[in-house]
């Protein structure tokens, strides 16, 4: 009895079917008798194989082919020497390949390597269930399924370089750039928007207008229809609500702020202004103190089911984990913000509050070093924004300047971008 429950525990996983096994044979053996079949087989990789030998064959067989050289029973065999005996690699010659199935065949393959992997995250995910780890890292560990890969993803040089031109003919079709209009016109103009795959940090010291800044760039692409998805650890949902619809219909903030509305008239604007950011998809979390696998697991969610376009996390110190004490913490939050700018492959927005030591200069205008100490954002930030008003540190300077600078741009140029500042709408606009 007790010996059945132990193996009823036990982890029993998938093996090769026997047309598993049958297409793992076709592919060697056709590719070892022509070279040009490796591009029939669309971006099979080493571990799609089931069998080890087949993975070692197969690996060296692409490398030969890749470096230029051609693959054989004699170039296999001679590079596998002490790995795999050149008997065993003859083997696969004594089948008759049918290269022509070859493309059917890689997806059989394809097909149980998918499987192999789906099985063994789900036993991972029960076992981490019944271990009590967190909900959300579970959820994570569920949906890093390798999309890429199990999609047959060829990341060769030669189909990435397809990919590309196609890319970017198809950007010249349209007319227009890859990035996402901010709707600040010369921003737009000289770094091309926000750019898919770009982590963007927007830095400033306190009231500065950073969640200012990053609502005015949601209400330019909320009426473009555009969805994002905004993480608001600091202002609720209803504060975000009433800025943009403050932004959107011209109102001045305090009526919200104070909740009373002096006019019919104005009850009219207001409603008018509220109906347009209703129609925009855009998607707020409020969840204080939120985790960087939180934001993943929601974040991943919206993507599939609403198109998300682009992400605001406002803002990284108040998210759980971020600690000056803990570089490494923070270091991990704002690789795995990068991260998911390129897995879902749009912008990701971050805004961050900058280091006090500011203070202590006498020009308030904030540099790059302003964010050291602060894990590893300036190296894994794409792009850095600091908006800067003067007149929070000289009441000689006018209440309405301001400036959008670009301090550093991995892909293109850096440059500073004058706007106007309207505090009672908390808008900035081009000057
Ligand atoms: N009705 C208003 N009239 C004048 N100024 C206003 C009004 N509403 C907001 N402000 C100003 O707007 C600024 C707030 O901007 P915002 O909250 O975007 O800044 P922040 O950099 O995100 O701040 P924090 O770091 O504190 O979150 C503040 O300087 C505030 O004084």
């Amino acid at each position: 009895m007790k010996q059945r429950n132990s193996q009823r525990g036990a982890a029993s996983f998938l093996g090769a079917t026997p047309d598993q096994v049958a297409a793992e044979e076709s592919v060697i053996a056709s590719l070892l008798c022509d070279n040009e079949d490796l591009f029939d087989v669309d971006g099979l990789r080493p571990g799609d194989f089931y069998n080890p030998q087949s993975q070692l064959i197969y690996a060296a067989i692409a490398e030969i082919i890749g470096a230029g050289k051609t693959a054989d029973l004699v170039t296999v065999s001679h590079r596998l020497k002490g790995e795999v005996p050149a008997a065993e690699i003859a083997r696969f010659l004594d089948r008759v390949p049918i290269s022509t199935n070859l493309k059917a065949h890689a997806d059989i393959i394809r097909e149980g390597a998918k499987r192999r992997t789906l099985q063994k995250q789900a036993f991972s995910a029960a076992q981490a269930c019944s271990q009590g780890v967190d909900i959300n890292e579970i959820v994570t560990l569920m949906h890093n399924t390798d999309d890429d890969r199990t999609e047959g993803h060829d990341i060769s040089m030669a189909s990435i370089a397809t990919r590309s031109m196609e890319w970017l003919e198809e950007m010249d079709a349209a007319d227009g750039s890859p990035g996402l209009p901010t709707g600040f016109k010369e921003y737009d103009s000289v770094m091309g928007g926000l750019h898919p795959t770009d982590f963007i940090l927007i830095a400033a010291r306190p009231s500065m207008g950073k969640t200012a800044l990053l609502l005015n760039m949601a209400r330019n692409l909320g009426r473009r229809k555009v969805p994002g998805l905004i993480f608001s650890m600091e202002m609720s949902e209803r504060q975000l609500c009433n800025r943009l619809t403050s932004d959107v219909g011209s109102i001045n903030s305090q009526i919200f702020r104070h909740g009373k509305v002096p006019s019919e008239a104005m009850w009219q604007r207001i409603h008018d202004a509220a109906s347009a950011v209703a129609e925009m998809p855009l998607y707020i979390d409020e969840t204080p103190n939120q985790s960087i696998s939180q934001i993943e697991t929601i974040a991943q969610k919206y993507h599939r089911r609403c198109g998300i376009g682009w992400i605001g996390v406002d803002y990284l110190q108040q998210m759980k984990g971020w600690n000056p004490k803990e570089q490494g913490d923070m270091a991990d939050i704002t690789k795995r913000l990068k991260g998911l700018a390129k897995r879902l492959d749009i912008p990701v927005i971050a805004l961050s509050q900058l280091n006090r030591k500011l203070e202590d200069r006498t020009s308030k205008v904030p540099i790059l070093s302003d964010l050291r100490d602060t894990g590893a954002m300036e190296q894994d930030a794409d792009i850095v924004l600091f908006p800067y008003r003067p007149a929070v540190y000289s009441e000689e300077a006018h209440p309405n300047a301001a400036t959008l600078i670009a301090a550093k741009n991995r892909n293109g140029p850096i440059g500073k971008f004058d706007l106007r500042w309207d505090p009672e709408y908390t808008r900035f606009n081009d000057a």
